[in-house]
C-alpha cells in the first residue's frame, strides 16, 4: 500500500463547483472566472451561483437575498452565550460553539440547502455581536434592507459602508467562499459521510479553518506587516524568519505553484484601502514582504497565498486581526455546505487506511509485573 502524506494529489470526489489551476495561477467557480466573479457578482448572487450551479435571475436573486436576509438574528440561547462567555477567548473557539449551539435550537426538518442559508445568514451576526460585546460596545442588530456584506459590516461598525468598502467586503468574501478540497472542506464531508447532520459538518470546518498552516494564517501575515513596522525593515525580518527555518505567513500553497490569484485581486483591494484608511504604511510592508519573499522562496514555487492580504483588507473594514479567521468562514461555509450537497448525492463513508508499523502479538503482562 502507497503512503501519500497529507493525501497530497488523492482525489475524494469528482465536483463541478470549483477548478484550480495550480501551475497557471486560475480559480473558476461553475466555471466563471474568479476575477469576473470578484468585479462584478456580490456575496448572494456567487453564493447562488455556488449552491445551484448557476447564475440566478432576478426573481431567484432576489428570493435568495430576502432568504439570507431574514435569517440573520440569532436565537436567545445563542446571544446570551456570546454575551456571557469570556471576552478573551479564541473567537474561532466561540463561532464552533455557537454554530454548534444554532444546531441544537434547529428542531425542523427543513432541507440542507435551508439549513446551510440558514447558517450561512447567521455567522456575521456571531462574529459581528462577540466583536463588538467584547469591546464593551453595545450590539448592532441585523438590518434586512442591507446586503448581506453591507449589513456584516453594519453590525461590526454601527454605520454603513462607503462604496469602496462595500465592494471590498463583497470582493473578499467571494474570493474567501470556495476553494475545492481544501483541509476544512474535506474535514466537513469526513463529518457528512457518516450521515451525521449538516452543522456537525460545518463545526469540523470551522476547527480545521482555524489552524495557522490554513485559515488562521491571515492573522499571522497581518501581525508579521505589524510586527516589521517599516518597509525598510522587511528584508531583514523575512530572512532571519528564513534562516531559523520558520514559515513566511501568507506565503506558500499545496496546489498553487505560482501567486494565488485571489491574493492578486486583494493585493488592489489592500492598496486602495488601506490609503482611505491611512495605514497605506501597513501595505508598503506587505509589499516589500512580498518582493522578498518571492526572491528567496520564488524558484521553489512558494508564492503569497489568498491569507497573505486579505488581512489588510479586512483589518481596514474595522476587524481585529484574531477575528479574521471567522470571516474567511463565514464566505467558506457556502463552499463546505455546497460540497457536502454534492458528495450527499452520491454519498461513501470516507474510511482511509493506515499503514501499520507496530509490534503484532505481544504478550499482555499483569500490571504488578510490568517495569
Ligand atoms: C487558505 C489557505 O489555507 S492558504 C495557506 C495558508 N497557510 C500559510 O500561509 C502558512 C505558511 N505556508 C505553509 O505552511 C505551506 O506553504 C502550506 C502548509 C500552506 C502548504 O505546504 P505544503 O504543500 O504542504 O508543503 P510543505 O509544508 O510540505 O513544504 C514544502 C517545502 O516548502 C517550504 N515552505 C512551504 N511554505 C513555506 C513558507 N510559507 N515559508 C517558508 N518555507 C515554506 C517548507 O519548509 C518545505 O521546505 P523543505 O522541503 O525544504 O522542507
Ligand atoms: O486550498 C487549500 O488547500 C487552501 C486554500 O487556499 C483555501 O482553502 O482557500
Amino acid at each position: 500500500m502507497e503512503l501519500r502524506k497529507g493525501l497530497e494529489d488523492i482525489a475524494v470526489k469528482e465536483t463541478s463547483i470549483t477548478y484550480i489551476d495550480g501551475e497557471l495561477g486560475r480559480l473558476y467557480y461553475r466555471g466563471y472566472s474568479i476575477f469576473d466573479l470578484a468585479e462584478f457578482s456580490n456575496f448572494e448572487e456567487t453564493a447562488y451561483l455556488i449552491w445551484y450551479g448557476k447564475l440566478p435571475n432576478r426573481e431567484e436573486l432576489s428570493e435568495i437575498r430576502e432568504k439570507l436576509a431574514s435569517k440573520r438574528e440569532l436565537p436567545p440561547s445563542v446571544t446570551k452565550y456570546l454575551m456571557e462567555i469570556k471576552k478573551d477567548s479564541n473567537p474561532m473557539d466561540v463561532l464552533r460553539t455557537a454554530v454548534s449551539m444554532l444546531g441544537v435550537e434547529d428542531t425542523d426538518n427543513s432541507s440542507i440547502m435551508e439549513k446551510s442559508i440558514s447558517i450561512t445568514s447567521k455567522i456575521p451576526t456571531i462574529i459581528a455581536y462577540f466583536l463588538r460585546l467584547r469591546r464593551g460596545e453595545d450590539i448592532v442588530h441585523p438590518d434586512e434592507s442591507l446586503s448581506h456584506a453591507e449589513n456584516f459590516y453594519y453590525m461590526v461598525n454601527g454605520k454603513r459602508p462607503s462604496d469602496l468598502e462595500s465592494k471590498a467586503m463583497n470582493a473578499a468574501l467571494i474570493l474567501h467562499m470556495d476553494h475545492e478540497m481544501n483541509a476544512s472542506t474535506f474535514a466537513c464531508l469526513v463529518v457528512a459521510s457518516t450521515l451525521s447532520d449538516i452543522y456537525s459538518s460545518v463545526v469540523a470546518g470551522i476547527s480545521a479553518l482555524k489552524g495557522p498552516l490554513h485559515g488562521g494564517a491571515n492573522s499571522e501575515a497581518l501581525k508579521q506587516f505589524m510586527e516589521i513596522g517599516d518597509k525598510e525593515k522587511a528584508e531583514e525580518y523575512v530572512l532571519s524568519k528564513l534562516t531559523k527555518g520558520e514559515r513566511l505567513m501568507g506565503f506558500g500553497h499545496r496546489i498553487y505553484k505560482t501567486y494565488d490569484p485571489r491574493a492578486k485581486i486583494l493585493k488592489g483591494y489592500a492598496e486602495g484601502i488601506t490609503k482611505e484608511k491611512g495605514i497605506y504604511n501597513l501595505y508598503e510592508v506587505a509589499q516589500k514582504v512580498e518582493e522578498v519573499g518571492v526572491k528567496y522562496l520564488g524558484s521553489k514555487g512558494i508564492y503569497p497565498n489568498v491569507d497573505f492580504y486579505s488581512g489588510l483588507v479586512f483589518y481596514s473594514l474595522g476587524f481585529d486581526a484574531d477575528m479574521f479567521p471567522t470571516i474567511f468562514a463565514s464566505a467558506r461555509v457556502v463552499g463546505w455546505t455546497a460540497h457536502v450537497m454534492e458528495y450527499l448525492r452520491n454519498n461513501r463513508l470516507i474510511r482511509p487506511k493506515a499503514i501499520y508499523v507496530g509490534e503484532i502479538g505481544r504478550k499482555y503482562v499483569p500490571i504488578d509485573d510490568r517495569q
